[in-house]
C-alpha cells in the first residue's frame, strides 16, 4: 500500500505524491542533478549532505544498488526525490532494491510528483529550503517548516562528514571494480606522498590519486599545516564537500599553510577552498551544476571536456587576486571552472574528474598533479 508524501518548498509550493524509503521527516536545500544514471554514487557522495535531491531523470532504481557503486560508507543526502522508482531492480549487479537500501539507511523518499514543474520552479527561482514529509501531512505546516529550516548558507557541513581518523588507502581503479573498466596505465610505483584532506571525500579520487602511482594519506580535513607537512608529502589534495566553502576558516588556514611548499590539487569543495585561501570569493549561484553532462572548456587547449558536475557555490571570477589564473570555464553559464595559481605549484577544478558517475574526460588532471609532483621533486613522472 503506498503512504502518501509531501513536499513543502519555502515559497509556499507543496507537491503531493508517495512516500518511498523511510517513512519521515526532513528538511534540506532541494536541488536537482541531471544525471540519467548514477543515482548510488549521488546518493553516497558526501557533498549533499543537508540536499534534497531530486532527479530529472524519470525512473529511478531500475538497476537496484550494489556494493561497488558506493562513494563512500553510507547516503549522506538529506531526502531523495524521483519521478517514478523501480519497485524491482533487474541487473545482474543488483544485491537490493533502492527501496529497501534507503530504509535502512533512514532516507526520506518521495516519488510520483511532477519533478519536471519542481525544477522549472527552482530553475525559475533559484535553489529554495524544503521539507518531504510522510508523517505530516498539513501544508500551511510543511510550509512553514521549510521557512524556519536552517539551509546551507554560513554552516559548517564538513565536520559533520568528514573521518575522525587518519587512514591508508590502497584501492586501485582496477581492484576496485569487477566489470571491466577503461584501460588507464597505472603506475605502481608509489613515488608519490599524497595527503589527501577529507572534506567528505568521494572514494573514486582516492582510487585515481592510488592509480597515479601515489601512496594515499588520507587525513581529517580539519587537520592543520603543520600536521600535514610533518608527514612529508609530495603533494596535498583539496577533496570535495557539502556546504559552503566561506565558513571553512580552519581549511583555509591550512591551505595556506601548505601552499608553495608542496604542489596542491584541489576538486569541487577544494578548489572552492583554494581560492578563498588565496584570497578570492565564493558566491551562491542561483540553482547550482548537479549532473554528468556539464560542458566546461580548457582554456590552455581550448578542448571542450564533458563533467560531472554537484556544486551550488562557485568562486567569484572579480574577486580574483592576481595571483590566480582562470584554466576553465563552464560553458553553460562561464562561471570559473578551474585555476591555476602563477607563482607556486597548485591548480584546482571546480568539476569531478573523477567522475564516478559521468564522462572520464577530465582523467588527465590527476597525470597533471603526478607531473607537478615529480617537478617539485626533481624526479621523472614517467
Ligand atoms: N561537490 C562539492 O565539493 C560541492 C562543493 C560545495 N559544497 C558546493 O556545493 O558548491
Amino acid at each position: 500500500m503506498s503512504q502518501p508524501a509531501k513536499l513543502a518548498l519555502e515559497d509556499g509550493t507543496v507537491f503531493t505524491g508517495v512516500a518511498f524509503g523511510a517513512i519521515g521527516e526532513i528538511d534540506g536545500e532541494v536541488c536537482f542533478n541531471t544525471s540519467m544514471t548514477g543515482y548510488q554514487e549521488i546518493l553516497t557522495d558526501p557533498s549533499y549532505r543537508g540536499q534534497i535531491v531530486t532527479m530529472t531523470y524519470t525512473e529511478i532504481g531500475n538497476y537496484g544498488v550494489n556494493r561497488e557503486d558506493l562513494e563512500s560508507g553510507k547516503p549522506h543526502l538529506a531526502g531523495f526525490v524521483v519521478k517514478e522508482f523501480a519497485e524491482k531492480p533487474s541487473n545482474f549487479r543488483a544485491e537490493e532494491s533502492l527501496d529497501s537500501y534507503l530504509k535502512k539507511h533512514n532516507i526520506v523518499g518521495l516519488a510520483g510528483i511532477d519533478t519536471r514543474a519542481l525544477v522549472r520552479r527552482l530553475r525559475n527561482r533559484g535553489a529554495m529550503k524544503g521539507v518531504i514529509s510522510s508523517v505530516d501531512l498539513n501544508d500551511e505546516s510543511l510550509v512553514q517548516k521549510a521557512k524556519t529550516s536552517p539551509g546551507l548558507v554560513g554552516r559548517d557541513l564538513v565536520r559533520e562528514v568528514l573521518p575522525t581518523q587518519p587512514r591508508d588507502w590502497n584501492e586501485k581503479l582496477s581492484s576496485w571494480a569487477k566489470l571491466p573498466i577503461e584501460p588507464n596505465p597505472a603506475f605502481d610505483d608509489q613515488r608519490f606522498h599524497v595527503i589527501a584532506l577529507d572534506y567528505g571525500m568521494k572514494w573514486n579520487i582516492a582510487r585515481h590519486l592510488t592509480d597515479e602511482g601515489c601512496k594515499v594519506t588520507i587525513l581529517p580535513g580539519t587537520s592543520t599545516a603543520e600536521e600535514v607537512l610533518a608527514r612529508n608529502p609530495d603533494g596535498v589534495f583539496l577533496s570535495n564537500g557539502p556546504g559552503d566553502p566561506e565558513p571553512l576558516h580552519y581549511a583555509q588556514d591550512c591551505i595556506r599553510g601548505v601552499l608553495g611548499k608542496v604542489p596542491v590539487f584541489g576538486i569541487c569543495l577544494g578548489h572552492q577552498l583554494l581560492g578563498l585561501a588565496c584570497g578570492a570569493k565564493t558566491f551562491k549561484l542561483k540553482f547550482g551544476h548537479r549532473g554528468a553532462n556539464q560542458p566546461v572548456q580548457n582554456l590552455d587547449t581550448s578542448k571542450i571536456e564533458i563533467t560531472s558536475q554537484n556544486h551550488g557555490f562557485a568562486v567569484e571570477e572579480e574577486s580574483l587576486p592576481t595571483c590566480l589564473e582562470i584554466t576553465h570555464r563552464n560553458l553553460n553559464d562561464n562561471t570559473v571552472a578551474g585555476l591555476r595559481h602563477k607563482e607556486v605549484p597548485a591548480f584546482s577544478v571546480q568539476y569531478h574528474p573523477e567522475s564516478s558517475a559521468g564522462p572520464h574526460d577530465s582523467r588527465y588532471l590527476f597525470r597533471q598533479f603526478r607531473e607537478l609532483m615529480a617537478a617539485a621533486k626533481g624526479v621523472s613522472a614517467s
